[in-house]
C-alpha cells in the first residue's frame, strides 16, 4: 500500500504543480496517470507546440515545459504509479482515504486532488464513412512531431486554437498548408486569428469557409480530399495529410461514479474557496474542473493548485498558523537574496 498527504491524480501540468506547491507546505504527494509518461495533454497531444502564454516564457515548447516541471519537483521526490487508472475511493475514517486502480494498487491519503484534464482522450473524429480506413494512413488526430509533415501538402479542417496555431506552425514546415472551417468565424485566440489572416494574405495558407470536408480518396493512403463549400459543387484537395482537429470529448471514466457533482463531464467546485468538491476532502484542479468562468488554460490550473494546497495544509494542521513567505524572501534561513541562494531557500519556505 502506498501512503501519502495529497494522491493526485493526473500528472498533467496541473497535477506536476501541486506536487511543489505542496512541498512548499512539507506535504508529500504520490501521483498517479493512467499514461506511460508524465505531462498529459502537453506531452501526449502537443509535445512539440510552443506555448505562448505561461508567464515568464515569451516562448516554451510544450515538451520542455513538463521538463522543467519535472526538474521543479525533482526536490520533492514525489511518488509516481504511471500506466494505472485511478477507478474508485473509499473513506476509510476521519483522517484517511483509499484510492484504488485498475490494476489494484491501493493508495492511502488524507487529501485527494483530481487533476485528471480531459480524462482519457478522445479526438472527435469526422463523420463520413470510410475514416478509419485512413487512420495513422495520411489521416491524423495530433500532431506529434512536426518534422513527419516537412515538406508534405497538409490539410487541416477545424475553427479553434488547436487548428490555427498548428496551420501558422506548419505553414514553416509543410509545403502547403490547407485550412478548411465550416464558418467564417473562428473560435480560437483573436492573436491566432489574426496570424492566420496574415499567412493568408503573404500566401503561405489557403483558407477555405465556410466550407466542409465530406470525404477522403485515395489507395491505401489519402492522396486527396473532397471539400464542399457552400454553394458551391464539391471539389478535391490533393494531399498528403488530413489532419480534422475538432476537439477532444471529455471521459471522466469511473470518477464520474464517485458521487461527485458534474456538469458537462466536468466536476463542479467551490471557486470562492480551495476547488474542494461537494465531497470534503476531494479537490478537482485543472481541465477537470468546472466553475463560473472557468477557463481551461494551463496558467489557471497552477493557480487552482496552489489555492488546493493552502486548504489541505489546513485541514492537515487545524489551529496551526499558516505565514505565507516568499520563495525567494531575503532573510529565510541565511538567504543573502541572491538568485543562487533563493534556489536553496525553495525548499526551506515553511518551518
Ligand atoms: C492542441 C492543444 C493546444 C493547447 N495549447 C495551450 C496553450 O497554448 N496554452 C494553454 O494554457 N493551454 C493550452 N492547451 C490546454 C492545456 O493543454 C490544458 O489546459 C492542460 O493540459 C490542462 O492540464 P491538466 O493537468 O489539468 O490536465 P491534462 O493535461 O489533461 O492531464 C490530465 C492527466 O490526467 C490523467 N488522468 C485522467 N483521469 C485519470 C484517472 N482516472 N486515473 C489516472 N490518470 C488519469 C490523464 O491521463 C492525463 O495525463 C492546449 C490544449 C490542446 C489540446
Amino acid at each position: 500500500m502506498i501512503t501519502t498527504d495529497i494522491l493526485i491524480i493526473g500528472a498533467g501540468p496541473t497535477g506536476l504543480f501541486a506536487v511543489f506547491e505542496a512541498g512548499l507546505l512539507k506535504m508529500k504527494c504520490h501521483i498517479i496517470d493512467a499514461l506511460p509518461q508524465p505531462g498529459g495533454q502537453l506531452a501526449e497531444l502537443y509535445p512539440k507546440k510552443p506555448i505562448f502564454d505561461i508567464p515568464g516564457y515569451p516562448s516554451v515548447n510544450a515538451g520542455e515545459l513538463v521538463d522543467n516541471l519535472m526538474e521543479q519537483i525533482k526536490q520533492f521526490q514525489p511518488g509516481f504509479t504511471l500506466g494505472e487508472t485511478a477507478i474508485s475511493y473509499t473513506k476509510v475514517d476521519d483522517e484517511w482515504f483509499e484510492v484504488v486502480t485498475n490494476k489494484g494498487t491501493v493508495h492511502r491519503c488524507k487529501a485527494i486532488a483530481i487533476a485528471g484534464g480531459l480524462g482519457t482522450f478522445e479526438p472527435r473524429k469526422p463523420t463520413f464513412e470510410n475514416v478509419a480506413d485512413y487512420e495513422e494512413k495520411g489521416l491524423e488526430y495530433f500532431v506529434k512531431e512536426p518534422e513527419h509533415f516537412r515538406n508534405k501538402r497538409v490539410v487541416i479542417a477545424g475553427g479553434g486554437d488547436s487548428a490555427l496555431d498548428w496551420s501558422v506552425f506548419l505553414s514553416n514546415v509543410a509545403s502547403e498548408v490547407t485550412l478548411i472551417h465550416r464558418r467564417n468565424e473562428f473560435r480560437g485566440a483573436l492573436d491566432s486569428v489574426e496570424k492566420v489572416q496574415d499567412l493568408k494574405n503573404q500566401g503561405k495558407i489557403k483558407l477555405i469557409t465556410p466550407a466542409e470536408v465530406t470525404g477522403i480518396k485515395g489507395d491505401g493512403k489519402v492522396e486527396a480530399i473532397t471539400v464542399a463549400v457552400d454553394g458551391q459543387d464539391p471539389y478535391d484537395i490533393e494531399t498528403d495529410y488530413f489532419i480534422p482537429l475538432f476537439g477532444l470529448t471529455p471521459k471522466l471514466g469511473e470518477i464520474g461514479n464517485w458521487g461527485l457533482n458534474i456538469e458537462k463531464n466536468a466536476i463542479v467546485v467551490n471557486n470562492a474557496l480551495d476547488y474542494q468538491t461537494n465531497i470534503d476532502g476531494i479537490y478537482a484542479i485543472g481541465d477537470i474542473n468546472t466553475y463560473p468562468g472557468k477557463l481551461k488554460l494551463i496558467l489557471c490550473g497552477f493557480h487552482e493548485a496552489t489555492l488546493m494546497c493552502q486548504s489541505v495544509y489546513n485541514r492537515l494542521n487545524p489551529g496551526k498558523k499558516f505565514v505565507l513567505k516568499y520563495t525567494t524572501v531575503s532573510g529565510v534561513d541565511g538567504f543573502d537574496g541572491s538568485r543562487k541562494e533563493a534556489e536553496k531557500a525553495v525548499v526551506k519556505k515553511i518551518d
